[in-house]
């Protein structure tokens, strides 16, 4: 739920993949005409209050009691697109999705930095083709291991990650979401 939630408000491509019509329509008392570029806005249609409440809010009761999923066959929600132009990298994605996230949140324990307000995170998108943040996210991160107060050394932290075969994953994840607090401190993940 909160990867389709992060999904709604943040689709990886905002705008997919131009189409060209292949008959003339009417639409909203416009004529759009046969062969005409088209370009679908989905980060648009998942903010569209015709189809959600609340749009601006993270809420993860939306997908808590209905079916849908990512195969493009709902019109309100395509993160991955839809027909025949589908993602069709989407499990491979999904599972790189799923699996840098289940990592992350096994291996650290996760806060603010002290004084900041999850509801005050700068959530401002940079501009251009994909979904990408404007302003870098902090985060104090810590070792957890299954047991949050035993404090294991940088050693054991390499082994535990080269055996779950997870330290390159989690660099690109931390490259990607922009982890400078793990990434620029060598003390917290060597
Ligand atoms: C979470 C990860 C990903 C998301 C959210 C995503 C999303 C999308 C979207 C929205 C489109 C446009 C679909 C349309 O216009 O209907 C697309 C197209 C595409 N994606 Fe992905 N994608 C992801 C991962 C991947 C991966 C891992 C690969 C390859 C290994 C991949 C390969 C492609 C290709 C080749 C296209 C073009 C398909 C075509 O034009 O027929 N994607 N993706």
């Amino acid at each position: 739920m909160v990867i389709k939630e992060t999904f709604r408000l943040h689709p990886l491509l905002p705008l997919l993949i131009p189409r060209k019509c292949r008959e003339e329509t009417d639409l909203n008392g416009y004529t759009i005409q046969l062969k005409t570029k088209v370009i679908v806005n989905v980060w648009a249609m998942g903010i569209d209050p015709k189809y959600w409440d609340d749009v601006e809010s993270f809420k993860l009761k939306r997908f808590e009691h209905n079916s849908m999923d990512y195969i493009g066959n709902n019109y309100e929600y395509f993160p991955f697109g839809s027909g025949r132009r589908i993602c069709p990298g989407m499990s491979f994605g999904l599972a790189n999705v799923y699996f840098s996230l289940a990592q992350l949140l096994y291996h650290f324990d996760w806060k603010l930095p002290t004084g900041i307000n999850p509801s005050e995170l700068d959530l401002t998108k940079a501009a251009g083709a994909a979904c990408a943040r404007k302003n870098d996210l902090h985060f104090i991160t810590s070792i957890s291991f299954n047991n949050p107060s035993s404090h294991v050394n940088s050693a054991t932290v390499d082994a535990r990650l080269m055996y779950s075969a997870s330290a390159e994953l989690l660099e690109i994840v931390v490259y990607f979401f922009n982890f400078h607090e793990i990434r620029d401190s060598p003390s917290l993940i060597k």
